[in-house]
């Protein structure tokens, strides 16, 4: 007599998002599940897929060897991937998002709670108004001079780095961005050796200022979290605002197409991003789609 195979167990997933920067969101306490890039990108897919800008795996930080280390000051880690596989060391609403499911799951209450990432350990706060509050750390602002150009405009970038890259270009009109289907070309290449992430600003008023943005490792997104802090930090020093200098708080308004985000850099340099975060729907990969992408079990 011949056993037929067990069927593999449905793999969990959520979806969600924070100012409609969305997410597969992949709960694997133990790192059970092998993630190659290609199902990340399969399982970010709009059409062929459930559709993301990136995914949030969600692990135990003593079950992942990127993590291990933060263990003792945080109990889950955000194993964050962009939509085509590739690994970031930090998504500002990613982490929002991560939050707000930790929530959802009954994992934490509402109030503080530590995130390791790969970019390091994030304190979330979940704020009684419904908006997730998170100490982003702080900005390095290397100097170099950069150029970033679409089609036959280039202008010059500041270059922050928010753990991630990011290159933020003040334009006239957000259009001059173009359809940014394609990264933006930039110079010199040694400024950015891993890619970048591009943000294009115009002012809408007194620390008040709107942005796209191409994401490194997606395309077009309508908001990036780290985006926005990198924005409101460049924009803060273009108008002489220094918290270090003056011993005062600085908070910039950052309009996304998906909505909206406040950003306050206190005297110590330290970064605070608000808004929304939200889990919009939840269900079970089909284990017959994830073997066809050969997407294992470890
Ligand atoms: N959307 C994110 C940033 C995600 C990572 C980024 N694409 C990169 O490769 O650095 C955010 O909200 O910060």
């Amino acid at each position: 007599m011949t056993t037929a195979p067990a069927a593999a167990a449905p793999i969990a997933f959520l979806k969600g998002h924070g100012t409609e920067n969305d997410f597969v969101i992949v709960p694997d306490p133990d790192n059970a599940l092998a993630l190659p890039a290609a199902a990340v990108v399969r399982l970010c897919d709009r059409r062929a897929g459930i559709g993301g800008d990136g995914l949030l795996h969600v692990v135990r930080s003593e079950a992942h060897p990127d993590a291990r280390a933060m263990a003792d000051r945080a109990e889950w880690f955000m194993d964050y991937r962009n939509a085509d596989g590739s690994v970031a060391e930090m998504c500002g609403n990613g982490v929002r998002v991560f939050a707000r499911y930790l929530q959802h799951a009954g994992l934490t209450d509402a109030g503080d709670l530590d995130i390791a990432t790969r970019g390091g350990v994030k304190r979330v706060h979940l704020d009684k108004n419904g908006d997730i509050t998170v100490s982003m750390g702080r900005a390095v602002l290397p100097g170099t001079d950069v150029t970033v150009s679409v089609g036959n405009r280039a202008w010059p970038a500041r270059n922050v780095s928010m753990g991630n890259p990011h290159a933020v270009v003040f334009v006239e009109d957000l259009a001059h961005a173009g359809t940014l289907y394609d990264p933006p070309a930039f110079s010199p290449p040694a400024a950015y050796p891993d890619g970048v992430n591009v943000e294009f600003v115009v002012d809408r008023g007194p620390q008040h200022v709107a942005m796209r943005v191409h994401e490194r490792g997606a395309a077009e997104t309508r908001s990036c979290g780290t985006g926005a802090c990198a924005v409101a930090v460049a924009a803060a020093r273009r108008d002489g605002h220094d918290p270090a200098a003056t011993g005062n708080p600085v908070t910039y308004t950052v309009d996304v197409l998906g909505g909206r985000l406040v950003i306050t850099e206190t005297p110590d340099g330290a970064i605070g991003m608000s808004g929304p975060a939200v889990i919009v729907a939840e269900g079970h990969i089909d284990p017959a789609w994830l073997g066809s992408l050969e997407f294992a079990v470890a």
